[in-house]
């Protein structure tokens, strides 16, 4: 099933049906087996997936038995000499949240920061507004030296200016989906100057007809945010939901926008400088590019 429509429909797919569904420590290790496999026989080089920590009493796990479980999917299939996919993991603090529960997401990044935990996001239904009463948790993440990565302007709802400026004063280092940005307003030149990176998720955002009057691919933000020469990051944002691969979200990029062979890797390249992974992993994914 894809999903047509945005927030009646995607949202309530997780809590009524998959975490349902991934409720247990085999199936969330199924899962994220599964989601690791996809993307190694994808040829994918490098991932970063994020996931909202929860708890599930009745099965006997906490929040950090679910992300301890998830990291040690991680680590085996980083530890496989036949995979070249290499993962990290980012933890989300959803606009659901209440202060006291993002700030333990926070805590539960930095101990788990040696075990492959790289940054923190905001996600969850953009309905929920007023993500203002979360800024303590991100501010005191940042000052810790956690990556920000955050869902920007990604509905109508979710894209006044306050709102805009309250998340970049969080100092986040990349953005998702930044639909809402205006193209001459003062927040796109401030992402511009920052050199934040953009993960941009093409096929949600036109089959969740996310895009101001539903615009399809040829019309999407990539690009003119490529022509203001900031690094993008391609996103599958679900591939579950909106099943489409990372291979595929390069391959549609390249046919709307007219990119060839070269131009698609000059984009991948560009996004090395903006993952939260390592300078190590940062040079193997270079390497990687130049051969
Ligand atoms: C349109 N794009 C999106 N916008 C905002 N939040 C999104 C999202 N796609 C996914 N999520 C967030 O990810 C959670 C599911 O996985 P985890 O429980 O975290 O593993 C969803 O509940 C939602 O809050």
């Amino acid at each position: 099933m894809v999903v047509r429509r945005y927030v009646p429909l995607f949202f309530p797919l997780f809590s009524s049906y998959i975490y349902k569904l991934c409720s247990d420590i085999p199936s969330i290790e199924y899962t994220t087996n599964a989601v690791l496999n996809d993307f190694q026989s994808d040829n994918v080089v490098y991932l970063e997936l994020r996931t909202t920590p929860r708890a599930i009493p009745q099965a006997g796990i906490t929040k950090s038995t679910y992300i301890h479980t998830i990291l040690s999917c991680i680590a085996q299939h980083n530890n496989n000499p036949n995979n070249t996919l290499h993962t990290n993991l980012i933890l989300s603090i959803d606009r659901r949240h209440t202060l006291v529960e993002a700030r333990e997401i926070v805590d539960l990044a930095l101990s788990f920061r040696p075990y492959g935990v790289v940054g923190i996001d905001l996600c969850g239904d953009p309905s929920i507004s007023d993500a203002r009463t979360l800024s303590p948790a991100f501010v005191h993440a940042k000052k810790e030296g956690l990556k920000i990565t955050l869902h920007f302007a990604e509905a109508p709802a979710s894209s006044s200016d306050e709102e805009l400026w309250t998340l970049l004063g969080w100092q986040p280092d990349r953005l998702g989906h930044v639909i809402h940005v205006e193209r001459d307003s003062a927040v796109a030149r401030e992402i511009v100057r920052r050199k934040l990176g953009l993960e941009l998720c093409l096929s949600c955002n036109v089959h969740a007809k996310m895009l101001v009057g539903g615009a399809g691919y040829g019309e999407h933000h990539f690009g003119w945010w490529r022509d203001l020469g900031v690094s993008i990051a391609l996103g599958t944002d679900d591939v579950g939901v909106f099943c489409s691969e990372l291979s595929e979200e390069y391959r549609i990029t390249a046919e709307h926008f007219g990119l060839g062979r070269e131009d698609v890797k000059e984009l991948c390249k560009s996004a090395v400088g903006v993952i939260f992974g390592s300078a190590a992993e940062k040079e193997r994914l270079r390497t990687l590019y130049a051969s």
